[in-house]
Parts: C-alpha cells; sequence; structure tokens
C-alpha cells in the first residue's frame, strides 16, 4: 500500500481526530478556571500560563517589585477584588482591596477562611514542623502555647527588652563610627539593620550573642580614615567584618525562601535549593546551634527545685523559658521531659525568622520616610527629649525601662504611621475552608483570597461596594474604625493617628483612627506583635535619639520595593549627622 493511502484511511483519520480531540480536551481542562462575577484578564484566561509570563515580566522590569503589578491590575480593573491567574494548573488566586472586608475576615470570619496556600508554599520546606504555615488546629494550639508566654509582660520587660536595647546601642556606635568615616556622604543601612535586628532576636531567642554588629565597629574602629569620592552626593562603601557562620547560616535559610513569593511552582523551586550545598551547610549549622542551646538550658534547669521553676527569675531568653516550662510540666505530670522535639526546634527556629526580617524592613522604611519627612523627624526628636527627661538631662541614652514604659501619643502616633506607610506586610492572605463569599460573590471551597494592605488598604482606592453587598458581620462593625481622607492617603502623617483630648491642647493616640492590618487580625495574627512594637520602638528611639538623618540624593531616595517574604526597600540608604 502507498504511504498517502496509508494516512487517508478512515481508521488513521479517525485515530487522528481522536488524538487531536484529546489534546484540544486535554488543554481546555489545564486553562485557567475564572470565578464567575471577579474581573480578570482575558487574554491570560487562554492560556495554560495565565498571568504569570506578564507578572514575571514586570518584576523583572522593576528590579523585584512584585505586588504592585496587583494594585495596577485592581486599578485597570478599576475592581476592589479580582483574579489573578498565578498557579499554573492550579485555581486562580483571589485579590481583595478592601480594609473592612479584610478585617471582617481575618478577625470575624475564621471559620470559613485559614492559613492560606501561599503561607505553606513559602515557609513549608525551611520549617516543616512550625506552626505558622499549618491550618489551625490542635497542632498549631499546642505549638504556640510552647512559647506562648515570651509574649507576656514579664518576659518581654525583663528579659527582652534589656537584650534588645544592648544590641541597639550596638548599633548606635557603629553608625557613631560610620557617620564619622563618611564625613557626610550616604551609605547603605538596611544591612546594619537587618543584622541589628537578628543580633536582637537571637540573643532574645537564644540567649548567646551573636554580636555581629559589635564585631562591625570593632573592625571600623581601627581604620583612621577612608578614601572618598568627589562629590558629596555618592555612596559609600564600608568594609565588612566576618559573621559567625550560624548567622550566616540564617541568612542563608532565610533568603532561600525570598524568591518563592513570586514562583510559580515554588516547592519544587524550594525543593531544588534545599539541594545545594550552601542550604545543606546552613541547615547543619542552624540545627547545632539550636542543639547545643537547648543542651545548655537543659543543664541550668536540671537540678532546680519545683518552685524554682515556677518563676522565670533564672530566664534569659525563648529557649530557657521554653526548657524550664517542659521541665515543669513533665514533674507535674510524671513524664520523661521531651525537650528536642522537630516542633520545639522549628518554634524556636521559626521565632528568629519570623521575628528578624518583619521588624528590619519595617525600620529600613522607617529611615526613608524620617529621612523625608524632616519636620516629623525633628517633632519626634523634640517629644523623645522631653519624654526621656531623666535621660537628656544627664546626658545619656534612655534606657530599656524608659523606652519601653514612658510613652507620649506622639511616639506611638510615629511608630503607627510608619508601619502604615512602609507596607512590610502588604499583602494578608487566607483559604476558603468552605464554599464562601465575598462582596455576595461565591468564592469556591480551596481558593486562596489574598488582602491588600497597603497604606491601611489600597492606595488609589478601586471601585466602590454597595454596603448591602457586605457580610452582616462586617455591617455591624462599620464604625469600629475610622477612615482616612484618601486625598493623603500616601503622605506620612502621624497626626492621622491623634485626637485633641476635648478642647484642651493635649492630645491622645487612637488605636483605630483608620485602617491598617500590619499584623494581621484574629486567630493568626501575628503572634509577635508585643515584641515587634519593643524592638521597633527602641530601634526608632535610638536611631533618632542620637542621629539627624538627612535627605539623600534622588536617586538613592527611590520607594520602589522588592517583594520576598517581606515587602522591601530596593534602596536604604542613609546620611548621618550626630542629633546634639
Ligand atoms: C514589625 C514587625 C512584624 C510585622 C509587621 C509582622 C507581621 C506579621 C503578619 C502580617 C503576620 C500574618 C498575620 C495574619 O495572617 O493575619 C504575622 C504572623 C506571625 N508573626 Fe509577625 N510580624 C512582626 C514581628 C514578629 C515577631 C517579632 C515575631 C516573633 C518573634 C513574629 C512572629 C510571628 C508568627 C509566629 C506568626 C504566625 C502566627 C500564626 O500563624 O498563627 N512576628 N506577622
Amino acid at each position: 500500500m502507498q504511504m498517502s493511502y496509508l494516512f487517508l484511511s478512515p481508521s488513521v483519520l479517525a485515530l487522528g481526530a481522536m488524538f487531536m480531540t484529546l489534546i484540544y480536551v486535554l488543554y481546555r481542562a489545564v486553562l485557567p478556571k475564572p470565578i464567575p462575577g471577579i474581573p480578570y484578564n482575558k487574554k491570560a484566561a487562554n492560556s495554560i500560563f495565565g498571568d504569570v509570563p506578564e507578572w514575571l515580566s514586570y518584576i523583572k522590569k522593576n528590579n523585584g517589585q512584585a505586588l504592585n503589578w496587583w494594585h495596577r491590575e485592581m486599578e485597570k480593573h478599576d475592581s476592589p477584588i479580582i483574579q489573578l491567574f498565578l498557579d499554573p494548573f492550579g485555581p486562580p488566586a483571589v485579590v481583595v482591596a478592601d480594609f473592612r472586608e479584610a478585617q471582617d475576615v481575618l478577625l470575624r470570619r475564621h471559620k470559613e477562611f485559614d492559613r492560606s496556600t501561599i503561607f505553606e508554599n513559602i515557609f513549608s520546606g525551611t520549617m516543616p514542623h512550625h506552626h505558622i504555615w499549618q491550618k489551625t488546629g490542635d497542632i498549631v494550639r499546642t505549638q504556640k502555647r510552647l512559647l506562648a508566654d515570651t509574649m507576656m509582660p514579664a518576659f518581654l520587660h525583663e528579659v527582652a527588652a534589656p537584650r534588645i536595647h544592648e544590641a541597639m546601642m550596638d548599633l548606635v556606635r557603629l553608625w557613631d563610627l560610620k557617620a564619622r568615616l563618611a564625613k557626610g556622604h550616604p551609605f547603605e543601612a538596611h544591612e546594619d539593620i537587618a543584622h541589628t535586628t537578628l543580633d536582637a532576636i537571637w540573643v532574645v531567642t537564644l540567649g548567646s550573642s551573636a554580636k555581629t554588629i559589635e564585631s562591625q565597629a570593632n573592625m571600623l574602629e581601627s581604620i583612621p580614615d577612608l578614601s572618598l569620592p568627589g562629590s558629596k552626593d555618592k555612596a559609600i562603601r564600608f568594609p565588612q567584618a566576618p559573621h559567625p557562620p550560624a548567622f550566616d547560616a540564617i541568612l542563608t535559610l532565610t533568603s532561600s525562601m525570598e524568591p518563592l513569593i513570586s514562583s510559580p511552582f515554588p516547592k519544587i523551586h524550594h525543593w531544588f535549593l534545599r539541594q545545594s550545598k550552601s542550604y545543606r551547610d546552613a541547615k547543619r549549622y542552624k540545627d547545632q546551634e539550636i542543639d547545643n542551646m537547648i543542651k545548655m538550658a537543659v543543664h541550668k534547669f536540671a537540678n532546680s527545685q519545683t518552685v524554682a521553676l515556677e518563676k522565670q527569675g533564672k530566664d534569659r531568653s525563648a529557649i530557657d523559658h521554653m526548657i524550664r516550662r517542659e521541665l515543669l510540666a513533665s514533674r507535674k505530670e510524671g513524664r520523661e521531659p521531651q525537650y528536642d522535639t522537630p516542633a520545639a526546634k522549628d518554634e524556636l527556629f521559626g521565632f528568629l525568622i519570623a521575628g528578624h526580617d518583619t521588624t528590619s524592613t519595617t525600620v529600613a522604611w522607617a529611615v526613608k520616610l524620617l529621612s523625608d519627612n524632616r519636620p516629623a523627624q525633628d517633632k519626634l526628636r523634640e517629644v523623645l527629649r522631653s519624654t526621656y527627661a531623666n535621660a537628656t538631662a544627664e546626658k545619656r541614652q534612655p534606657t530599656a525601662a524608659e523606652v519601653t514604659t514612658l510613652h507620649d501619643p506622639y511616639i506611638d502616633a510615629t511608630l503607627e504611621e510608619l508601619l502604615r506607610c512602609g507596607g512590610t506586610a502588604s499583602v494578608l492572605s487566607r483559604v476558603a475552608l468552605i464554599d464562601s463569599d465575598i462582596f455576595g460573590i461565591r468564592i469556591p471551597k480551596g481558593t486562596d483570597v489574598n488582602f491588600m494592605s497597603y497604606f491601611g488598604y489600597v492606595a488609589p482606592p478601586v471601585g466602590t461596594v454597595d454596603e448591602d453587598r457586605r457580610s452582616t458581620s462586617s455591617r455591624a462593625s462599620k464604625d469600629k474604625t475610622g477612615v482616612w481622607e484618601t486625598s493623603d492617603i500616601e503622605a506620612f502623617k502621624p497626626e492621622r493617628w491623634l485626637r485633641r483630648i476635648g478642647e484642651t491642647d493635649e492630645t491622645e493616640f487612637v488605636k483605630n483612627a483608620g485602617p491598617t492590618l500590619q499584623f494581621g487580625a484574629g486567630v493568626r495574627g501575628c503572634f509577635g506583635r508585643r515584641l515587634a512594637y519593643i524592638g521597633l520602638r527602641m530601634l526608632v528611639v535610638s536611631i533618632v535619639w542620637n542621629f539627624e538623618l538627612l535627605p539623600v540624593p534622588e536617586e538613592l531616595a527611590t520607594y520602589m520595593a522588592v517583594d520576598r517574604i517581606t515587602h522591601q526597600p530596593q534602596k536604604c540608604y542613609i546620611r548621618l549627622k550626630k542629633a546634639d
């Protein structure tokens, strides 16, 4: 038979048709499945890769700025709810820019919405036993109890605050040296801030001092002068002292999670990262460090009487606290203590991870915002001098106890405004546990719903939501939080958090003056919020107390961000002058 007849035979044609139909059915099956009633990109819905190519190309062009593209899409559709196809072969991700709906879901609808897939994608590879990414249930509740008391005033004020204060004083010393050597030139500040917060959270968690900033300062102290570029606007780089290996290990493990937010296949992506030598070395160092610290804490408490174990007098860190409590519980229950379970180790490790990146990102935004808003910076310094009047009179640094206990409404307002404008956590995420609804639109079970929290919700606001489309609980809570004027929503204005007391000149800080969700909310809101406020307060007070943050050249002052685990500034440069 000739070949051409073979091709034309009816059975071959039928087989060919069946094959083509199968390919077409498969192709249709893997195309994105839009949720009815929610705007989306029509072109993306006709591609198996959905919105991924356009999103990745935007991220590349904008040096890592990822979430801005979500804002742009919302503006394009002029809708407070849209859907994006970012998970090839998976369900669409819903994005909502509406503070009231976000707060309602986070605070009041936790039976319908729980920890989302984004958290699992980012954290489960590095911290497989930590509660942060797991669905709410007995495991999460039990594990949260392991370190729960570290957020009580006794631990925060007596153990954490003095340790954090020591780390801040190291930063002040380092920046004194840098200001002297830089002679008015700008320099990169984010790394110093990140190392300071890691030094601080390290000693609070493990009890040992990493002293990274102190080593850096010791090294710079021995340098009499640096060769400086001609133009005062040119940034300078300082030589870098080596870090302790375990400290570098934490940075390596943290950075392995950073690309995952914009990876189309995050779990596979992280699996490959975990096979690298640098990851395996880092994990080994981290495990060794935690094991050693656990052994030391066990040794410290092993011979303590039960009455002594009931007091936290000997606690120097979160690890001490955890071991003491477990020893006490095991004695009371007549069982062997279980110190080094995978869950306990991951909870300690998670304390380091969750506590350092978030705080350092917020402070990186803070130094930029304060440099660019001189009147607010000067006012803050003036308020600090009067609030910590004894320190001013005695020409010394405010103590840890003074910073944590003496409050002024303007200091609280500034911290809140720094958090709001920085937008460290620019998106909060939940998954629908059952078929649910948002603005009266059906959200199928298993859909991730992401709430934009930038500037309090989204700036500029998009679309409008009719009141009758909101849930009953959302309508009932309408007036519990104020609203921001949209005309100046992007401005840095601590005063927006203050209210005059009656007819007097006095003001008070109003926590719910307007939308902000920087710590999330509800049962899965930030576990470390109280510690975070202490860390932020210490850093901002120490910096503004000691230095004037002067403006930096325009090209270094950009507010472009890079979205990693947190929403970080692409550039964080400062120019320092010692404050009078
Ligand atoms: C400025 C600093 C911080 C910011 C902006 C921040 C923000 C957040 C946000 C937005 C969430 C998710 C909340 C939600 O989904 O509703 C979160 C969760 C969490 N944060 Fe923080 N955080 C900060 C500091 C800390 C610190 C210092 C610690 C601990 C030492 C910490 C530990 C945690 C943990 C363990 C969770 C998971 C809670 C859970 O899954 O139930 N955070 N944080």
